[in-house]
Parts: C-alpha cells; structure tokens; sequence
C-alpha cells in the first residue's frame, strides 16, 4: 500500500495573521456590491431594521407583564392598552421573521451571483498566465484555495453582515441593561471571558490544517477521478485496478480524517468546560435579579426584561467571538483568492511592446536557442539555429522527447527561451505584445482539446467570434474532411460531441482529430502549426489531409509535426532532432543523399510498408 509521502501538521496559526486578514474583508464587500447593488443595499437595510426588534421587542414583554400585573391589581377592566402592545408584539414578530427571510434569500442570492462572478474570474485570469506557471504544482495549489473561495464565500458574507447586525443588538441590549444594573456587566464579561479565550486558542487552526492539506486534497480529488469517472473506466476496469485506486484514497483521506477529529475533539471539549463556566455566570446573574425583584427593587416586567436581555446578550456576545474566528479563518481563504488574482504573467509586464507587423515579411529565426523547463537542470533543446520562412511549409522529425513540441511552445513564447534568441522579421519575438502574437498562430496539437461542445462549437473555437459565420465553419470542415463526419452525424453541426451529456455522441479518434484540425482552418492564421494531429487518422486519410494542408495553406508558413515519412516528405524542408539539437535539415532528396537518421528511419519505415 503506498504511504503519503509526508506527515502534514497545521503549521501554528497566528492570531495576528488571521487579524491582518480581515484588511481584505472591504474589497471583498467592494465586489459583493459590485455584482448586485440592489440587493447587496437591501440586505443591509433589512438587518439594520432587525438589528432594533430584539430590544424593542424584550421592551414591549416587559411593558405587557408590567401591565397584566397592573390589571391583576387595579381591576379596572380596561384592557385596551394590554391588547394594543400584544398587538405590537406580533407585529413584530412577523416583522422578525418576514426579515430574516428577506436576509436568507438576499443571502443566497447574492452568493450564488458572487461565486459565478468568481469562476468567471478565475478562468479569465488563468487564461492570462503563462504556460510554465500552468505546469507549475504551486501554482495549481493556488489555484485550489482560490476556487474554495468560489463555494465557501456566501458563508463569510453573511457573518460579517450578521456580525454588524449582532453589534446593534449587543449596544442596544447593553444600553437596556447598563440602565437598569450596571454591575450586570461585570458577571457578563465574566460569563463570556472563557469563549474569547476558547476561540483565540484555536482560531485559524482549521484553516491552517486545511491550507497545509491543499496538495493533498488535490491528490484526493484527483484519486477520486481516476477511480470513477468515464475516461479512466475502461483501463480501471481491465487491470483491476478499483481496489489499488480506492485503498490509496482511503489511506489518504483516513490520515486527514485523524488530523481534524483530534482538532475537533479539542475544540468541542474546551468549548463545553468554557460553556458551563459562563452558563455558571449567567445563573448567578439570574439568581440576583430574581432575589432584588422579590425585594420589591425590580418589577416582573423588569425581572423578564432583564433576564431575556442578559441570556440574550450572553448568547450575542458569544456568537460574536465564535463568529469572529470563523470570519479571520475565511478571510484568509480571501487573502488566497486575491493572491491568486493578483498573479501576474511570468514573462512580466513590459512598458511598450511593439505593434506585430500585419503580414510576416521574412519569417522566423531561432538563434543558439537553449531550453531548461522550470524547476528542471536538464537542456530539452540546446544550440538550435534554423530559420523558418514566410510561406514555407517546414517538418520536424525526430524520436520521441528529442525537443519537437518544446520548440513549438519556444516558437510560441508559451516559455522564453533560456539562451539565446528567437526573432521574427528581425525583432525579438519578446518585443512584441505577447497575446496579439499569439494570435498570428493557428496551432493542433497532439493532446488537442476534445470539448464536449457541439460540433460547430468545437470547429468555431479556432475564431469564435466567427461562431455564426456559416460559409466558414462549412469551409473550415470541408478542408479538413471534417464534412464527411458531419454529414453522418443525425444532428449535424449541433450534434453535441462526448459522453458527459444528453444526447452528446462520441467520435472514433480520427473523427475527433478532423474536428480539430477544422479548427486550425477556422482561424485565418499567418502561420499554421499541426502537432501529429493526424496520428489517429488512417494512412489514406492521413496523406489526404497533409496534401490537402499544403495546398490549402498555400503562401502561409506552416509547420508540420509527424513521425509518418511518408507525409512529411511533401514538406518544403525537413529539420531533424536527436536529443535537442539539430541533426540534419534540408529537403527530402537533401537529407536522403545525406544518408544519415533522416534516411534510416525513412528507409526502416518504408521497409515495414513492404
Ligand atoms: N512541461 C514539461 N516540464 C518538464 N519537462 C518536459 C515538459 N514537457 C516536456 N518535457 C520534457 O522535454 C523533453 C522533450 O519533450 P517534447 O514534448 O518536446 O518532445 P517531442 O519531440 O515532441 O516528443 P514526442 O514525439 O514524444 O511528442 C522530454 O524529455 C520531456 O520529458
């Protein structure tokens, strides 16, 4: 059974850190308004106005019992004024309830409209990292506490709210009481005293556990998608594997299980000693307030004023504090959300990025470039000098991992090179303004994205603005042979593609990779990249579409990725790579009368077509 690899402790949680938190909580309300200002005011409103019922309300009980006290004594059968404050009180309980209501629903409208606003952030700013910092392990755990941040919120937002609701309670209630017995306030303080010391104990240790949990839980998570979801199903189900997948789960989880019980059993143990110690003050304030209304001091109307606001203001004042570390805790899943907002593009802001040239004059030139991936010693590519120009159609080939995809990424400045320089029309491509150079490409790569969208989706994510643009998509699809799939498809274009959803149809792998290479034709890029996007596609098939891709892409620069000789030779120039450097370059004829990997793996593949 495989073990996890480290014991994880919650690192000790300051209780500073969680106070320093709470500076993220007004761009956090910023952006709950933002989303809904109506609601996010009426909310607020309602609380204000419910803040004031739990005084007014204690106030009129006393004004009834004082006054059924009065009616038992006096006799005089004038009831009216009993029966009007009765009234009231009803009134306001139904006041009560029509708000908190009111505050629920706003609640959970407010966060449901929060939480999508904060996907839809997310995604956009993912969107805006670079590659390498994708890759990175850090930074999906950053991105882990940031989409905690999209569920958990509502929670946060409705504490603090109801914190500032409690505040108004907690003075109004003081006020009552301070006015009638100050020295209340001393068993008061006394009776809440052990929860303040209770939640400052153990404040932020949930958090702190869960946060040095984050890669473990995306283990979890991704555990729990090996083990059940369709993808994995069939090799799952063949090599037995459900048991393996599932123990290893278990033992994962169980060790995560063992760590939050024993916090949680420390918790609720110190909770219910500090509990009884503030019950044992507040009967000590009853027993007193009932002796001085037996001394004739207090009326009974005094004695439930007093009682209900003390019990009540015990209650309130606890709330407050356990409410408090609750909120510092998610104030700190804030501070995460807001880092992981707040990364910035690895390549780095620069002041001015020169505009790209609308049409590439000269093309592509790689100069002595070298490439370390992040976090690695290793050269993936060293010393690669070739130039790639405007029109021309140009192969790479070489065995697997000798550099071919990374130096499509480099091309792309999905990482920058670390020696040497790539240029384009003679300017480092690093001048220009990154995204619109990006968009110069129209690229498939091998693990092209299968979206279980429909079919028109799928081919208009190449130019998506141009979704509605029939003759395109219909364009886009012929050239790519795409048409033939679709016209045997029952729903056409809007067949919804995968397995995931109703009515969605799934495709052999060939048909999948027609789809994408539409995309590619979709977008009416300056250079066209196909990274073995025709690998699944059968030999006829295969050579149709690489013919058809240098016919159609006539005057474009292209560049082909494939292990298939056969096709690669139509390309203007073949690069050859053996573990990260350039072997040998040329043409097809050129490279076979140079007699060297080029000509003995073509010949070792011809071989095996005979
Ligand atoms: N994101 C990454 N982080 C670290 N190393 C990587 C990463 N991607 C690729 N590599 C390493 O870089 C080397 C070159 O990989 P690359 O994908 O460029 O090879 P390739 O020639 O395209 O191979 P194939 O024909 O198998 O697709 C490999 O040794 C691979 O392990």
């Amino acid at each position: 059974m495989p073990k996890p690899k480290k014991s994880i402790q919650p690192s000790a949680f300051n209780f500073k850190e969680g106070l320093a938190s709470l500076k993220f909580v007004p761009r956090f309300f910023r952006e709950i308004r933002k989303v809904n200002p109506l609601l996010f005011y009426t909310n607020i409103f309602c609380r204000l106005v419910n803040a004031a019922l739990p005084v007014v309300m204690l106030w009129v009980g006393k004004l009834i019992i004082d006054e059924v006290v009065l009616q038992i004594a006096a006799e005089t059968g004038d009831l009216s004024r009993l029966w009007f404050l009765v009234g009231l009180e009803f009134g306001l309980a139904i006041l009560s309830d029509l708000l908190s209501r009111g505050i629920s629903l706003s609640d959970a409208l407010l966060g449901d409209q929060y939480s999508i606003n904060t996907s839809v952030r997310i995604i956009k700013k993912t969107s805006e990292l670079n590659l390498d910092q994708l890759e990175d392990s850090e930074f999906y755990d950053k991105l882990e506490r940031a989409r905690q941040q999209t569920n958990g919120r509502v929670g946060l937002m409705s504490n603090i709210l109801t914190q500032g609701e409690d505040i108004i309670v907690i003075l109004s209630l003081l006020i009552g009481v301070v006015s009638f017995e100050p020295w209340l306030i001393m068993l008061l303080l006394f009776s809440i005293v052990p929860t303040i010391i209770n939640e400052i104990k153990f404040s932020g240790t949930s958090y702190s556990l869960a946060r040095s949990w984050t890669q473990e839980r995306r283990e979890l998570d991704y555990l729990r998608y090996a083990g059940a979801s369709d993808v994995t199903a069939k090799e799952v189900k063949l090599f037995g594997l459900s048991n393996y997948l599932a123990d290893r789960f278990k033992v994962l989880s169980d060790k995560y299980y063992h760590k939050s019980k024993h916090l949680a059993k420390q918790r609720a143990g110190w909770g219910a000693v500090f509990n009884i110690i503030g019950t044992g003050a507040y009967y000590g304030a009853y027993i007193v307030i009932v002796f001085r209304t037996v001394a004739g001091i207090f009326s009974l109307g005094d004695l439930t004023f007093l009682s209900g606001s003390f019990n009540r203001l015990r209650g309130k004042l606890q709330g407050f504090f356990t409410r408090f570390t609750a909120i510092t805790e998610s104030a700190l899943y804030l501070q995460d959300y807001f880092e992981f907002l707040e990364l910035k593009n690895s390549h780095g802001d620069v002041d001015y990025k020169l505009p790209l040239p609308n049409k590439i004059k000269q093309g592509f030139k790689f100069v002595n470039v070298g490439f370390k991936y992040p976090k690695s010693d290793t050269w993936v590519v060293r010393h690669i000098c070739f130039d790639l120009k405007v029109g021309e159609k140009m192969a790479f080939v070489g065995e697997n991992g000798a550099g071919k995809t990374t130096l499509i990424k480099l091309l792309l400045q999905f990482y920058v090179p670390t020696e040497g320089e790539i240029f384009l029309d003679g300017i480092p491509v690093k001048q220009y303004d990154q995204v619109a150079y990006q968009q110069y490409f129209g690229v498939i790569f091998q693990d092209f994205v299968k979206f279980e969208l429909t079919i028109r989706e799928n081919i208009a994510m190449g130019e998506i603005s141009e979704i509605h643009n029939q003759p395109r998509i219909d364009g886009a699809a012929e050239k790519s042979l795409a048409d033939q799939v679709i016209t045997d498809l029952p729903m056409g274009y809007e067949q919804p593609l995968g397995k995931r959803f109703k009515r969605g149809k799934d495709l052999s792998g060939g048909q999948w990779q027609k789809i994408a290479i539409a995309r590619a034709y979709m977008k009416d890029a300056e250079v066209l990249i196909l990274d073995e996007p025709t690998s699944a596609l059968d030999a006829r098939a295969e050579t149709e579409a690489f013919d058809r891709f240098i016919k159609l892409t006539e005057g474009k620069t292209a560049v082909i990725i494939s292990h298939r000789f056969s096709t690669v030779r139509i390309a203007d120039r073949i690069m050859v790579l053996k573990a990260g450097t350039v072997l040998e370059i040329g043409t097809h004829e050129e490279l076979m009368v140079n007699d060297k990997l080029y000509a003995e793996l073509f010949h070792l593949q011809a071989a095996g077509y005979q």
